[in-house]
């Protein structure tokens, strides 16, 4: 896609997307069954992709419908585009493009016909036809929407996200399902509209999409950020560097260290038995995808460290919950 809109000089926009405290908990008879979101800051600038990594719960999906202006708060401060999205009206939502995770209304349209149609509610779209080309569904303009593959079918929902031409566009999970050849093109549509000035800030599960898309990304867990960054520095610097384990004494020893051969040679000096090995000895070189799912508690921060990696500094402890300011529980479905 040719670049459409002068991205945003540095520093000299307000961000896209301001969140200070933000606190929703679903209820029902008025009881808290869930606190969703449990006081998140964050700030997205103009003309970056933002990723919001987390589990399943985490409030991710929550937080973006606040965002999107589809579900009350409880609490907090939240400006989208220069708005509250909870007060905003039709001229700031033809600002914003949306692509929910899931959505399969208009079965009977053509491809065309409906990104044709989602056009005229917009006073500046792009040419559906442009849109089209661009997310690769020329060859399928003239198919129904009920006909497409799940893969095709999102496509055409990031077609209508963006034909609005929006400054600020929400992606939720927008490449699950696909093939890992339509993930990478899709990543080619996504860096594209970033080129053009589009703010993205997208969900995502998968931590390689993160990694190749975005500029910054937070882990959200129990509704709050838990870590944020440039998706390689995630879980601190101290996080990717490798780690030598051995066995001493029947117990488990790991040491992160940025000279494993030097530390092997003397480990090897001092511990080596009869046979020239030291017992349990393994270096490991954490990925990002370790890192991750040690922010996200789902396994140690380490591969395969158990329980006796004491040597180890801690990653980052989950931010104060110390945001409550909810003032009136609702219970309440999104209303799209
Ligand atoms: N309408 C609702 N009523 C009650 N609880 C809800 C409602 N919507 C979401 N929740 C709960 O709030 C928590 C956060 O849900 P949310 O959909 O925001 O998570 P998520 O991070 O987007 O998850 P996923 O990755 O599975 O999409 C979950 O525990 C979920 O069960």
């Amino acid at each position: 896609m040719s670049p459409h809109r002068t991205p945003p000089r540095a520093g000299t926009d307000a961000p896209a997307i301001e969140v200070r405290g933000l606190t929703k908990r679903y209820t029902q008879g008025g009881d808290t069954v869930k606190q969703a979101v449990d006081g998140l800051d964050l700030t997205v600038e103009r003309g970056e992709i933002f990723a919001v990594l987390g589990p399943n719960g985490a409030g991710k999906t929550t937080t973006v419908e606040i965002l999107e202006g589809f579900r009350r708060r409880d609490g907090g401060q939240v400006q989208v585009l220069g708005e509250d999205p909870a007060l905003a009206g039709r001229a700031w939502r033809s600002r914003i493009g949306v692509v929910l995770q899931d959505s399969r209304d208009q079965a009977e349209l053509t491809v065309r016909e409906l990104v044709h149609h989602f056009a005229t509610f917009y006073p500046a779209a792009r040419d559906p036809d442009e849109v089209i080309a661009a997310v690769g569904l020329l060859e399928k303009a003239t198919t129904r929407s009920r006909q497409l593959s799940g893969g095709q079918r999102r496509r055409l929902d990031v077609a209508l996200g963006i034909v609005g031409d929006p400054e600020l566009l929400f992606l939720d999970e927008p490449t699950t399902g696909f093939d890992p050849q339509a993930r990478r093109s899709f990543w080619d549509l996504v860096l594209a509209l970033r080129e053009g000035g589009t703010t993205i800030l997208l969900t995502t599960h998968y931590l390689d999409e993160a990694a190749h898309l975005a500029d910054r990304a937070a882990v959200v867990r129990d509704g709050r950020i838990v870590a944020l960054g440039a998706p390689a520095d995630l879980g601190g610097p101290d996080a990717l560097r490798p780690v030598v384990q051995w066995v001493s004494d029947g117990v488990t020893h790991a040491e992160r260290t940025d000279h494993p051969t030097a530390l092997v040679s003397s480990l090897a000096a001092r511990l080596a038995g009869p046979d020239g090995e030291v017992p349990g000895l393994r270096v490991l070189q954490p990925s990002l995808e370790d890192v991750y799912l040690g922010l996200i508690g789902a396994t140690p921060t380490t591969p395969s460290l158990g329980a006796g990696a004491p040597d180890l500094p801690d990653l980052p402890a989950p931010t104060d919950p110390s945001h409550h300011a909810a003032d009136a529980a609702v219970t309440e479905e999104a209303s799209r």
